[in-house]
């Protein structure tokens, strides 16, 4: 069956930015795309919401049947800085123009060491650094903890309740929830233990301290600190739930890290590049990582990620121990050099903060009129909603699925997580513009009285 697919419009900022509804969501051309997806893609990649894209930008991506659909997703804490940012585009097409790819470890170019360059000015911490590029989190985490272990000698890895850090054996191992992420891909890589989140919501509201106290005990008891590489922790969990920690946690757990010669690695895959209303999560109570991993927001969308630490760290590991054939690919380097002018021209660690305070403001208020939503929480353009029996912690996935199917009907590409499956987040690109925000609120606030 040939399906004619519309042109790809023009994306980036200037695609009319609105919510416009021409057919039912998906469409007749999305659906016959997904019938062709059935036929030729392996069932076990799943799409959330099987519209066809032809075009993203601002806060909007148009698909194939010319519907306009408010991106509260960001392709997954990705497009920061918006689909198709002139900026990026812009480098990305002259790239390519060069060349698209020598392999760095063959013949080097300057884009990789500007990016490096970039990363360890920016990056918290005013310690000499190095960074290494990779091409995804799970992969740019796998080398954290090989440069973790090269450096101490040691093998444990700590990670916890409710983490995630990828679909690569180590990073399943790292991972906490089983479906849809670890089960049946076992067995998984050992000297990989798990210790206790502060999740103020459901651990009775411990501060921080005492959080950090309780894990410590758990890996002191059941690791030993002697046997411990490294400590690897969302600052603001993603997959997991948007699971904020107690004020507190982590800097006693970075602490309690640096006294005992273990290597404290923050994943901010989902939390970095201004998405928290900081350029990194870790600035919020002033925590500098020994490793920091970053990804998604750093290219725009073109696929880049990286560990950036102590140089005495990052250079441990013997010449030639770390690379990989794309890593730092020249066209992701373009991109990510276009991402951090423009977060910095743009001034979109303060447009992360407003919109903070716009999606903290209406949430709250959706709360204190449905007792359903048991928690509002996270920072700047990383918030989410956890769903409950009304009054309990008891999780309501199947409201949240209700709620999320309702969005996406209405032309909202909204996106679910948590351990239970019951939380909603808000991920919109830091280009979406207010009028969208404060629509796609006010239609949420309609499907929850209808719901
Ligand atoms: C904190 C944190 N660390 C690591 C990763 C892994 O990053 P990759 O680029 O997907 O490998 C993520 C990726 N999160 C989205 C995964 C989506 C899915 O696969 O279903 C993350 O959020």
């Amino acid at each position: 069956m040939t399906v004619t697919v519309t042109q790809p419009a023009i994306g980036g900022p200037q695609l009319p930015q609105e919510r416009r509804l021409v057919t039912e969501i998906p469409g007749p051309l999305s659906r016959n795309l997904a019938a062709r997806k059935d036929g030729a893609v392996s069932s076990a990649v799943g799409t959330m919401l099987p519209v066809y894209v032809a075009a993203a930008g601002g806060g909007v991506v148009v698909d194939i049947d010319g519907n306009s659909l408010i991106d509260l997703g960001s392709g997954i804490a990705v497009t920061t800085v918006g689909n198709s940012n002139p900026r990026v585009a812009e480098a990305v097409a002259a790239q390519a123009a060069a060349f698209t790819h020598t392999c760095f470890m063959i013949t080097p170019y300057d884009g990789y060491i500007e990016v490096a360059e970039a990363l360890n000015r920016l990056t918290p911490g005013d310690h000499d650094k190095r960074t290494a590029l990779f091409n995804s989190g799970a992969e740019a985490v796998e080398n954290a903890v090989k440069i973790a272990r090269s450096h101490t000698g040691r093998q444990a890895v700590v990670a916890f309740d409710h983490g995630y850090h990828g679909r690569t054996n180590l990073t399943m191992a790292l991972t906490a929830k089983s479906m849809p992420y670890k089960s049946g891909f076992g067995p998984f890589a050992p000297e990989v233990y798990r210790a206790p989140m502060s999740y103020p919501f459901r651990d009775g509201g411990a501060d921080g301290v005492t959080a950090a106290r309780r894990a410590i005990e758990v890996i002191e008891k059941q690791v030993g600190a002697a046997n411990l590489a490294a400590v690897v922790i969302e600052p603001i969990q993603g997959e997991g739930g948007f699971v904020v920690p107690a004020p507190g946690f982590l800097p006693a757990l970075a602490a309690w890290c640096t006294a005992n010669g273990v290597v404290f690695v923050a994943d901010e895959v989902q939390t970095g590049f201004a998405r928290t209303g900081d350029l990194f999560a870790c600035e919020d109570e002033g925590v500098v990582p020994d490793l920091i991993v970053t990804a998604k927001g750093i290219a725009g969308g073109l696929p880049l990620a990286a560990v950036t630490g102590r140089a005495e760290m990052m250079n441990a590991p013997h010449a030639g121990g770390l690379g990989g054939t794309y890593g730092g690919n020249p066209i992701a380097c373009a991109a990510a050099l276009a991402v951090f002018e423009s977060i910095e021209a743009d001034g979109l660690v303060d447009r992360a903060g407003q919109i903070g305070a716009t999606l903290a403001e209406r949430l709250t208020a959706l709360q204190a009129a449905d007792a359903r939503i048991g928690d509002v929480r996270g920072r700047g353009a990383m918030m989410a909603i956890e769903l409950v029996e009304p009054g309990t912690t008891e999780p309501d996935a199947a409201l949240t699925q209700r709620v999320a199917a309702a969005a996406h009907a209405q032309g909202l590409v909204v996106l679910v997580c948590g351990t239970w499956g019951n939380v909603l987040r808000f991920l919109p690109p830091l280009s979406i513009p207010d009028h969208l925000l404060t629509e796609a609120l006010d239609v949420l606030e309609r499907i929850f009285k209808d719901s």
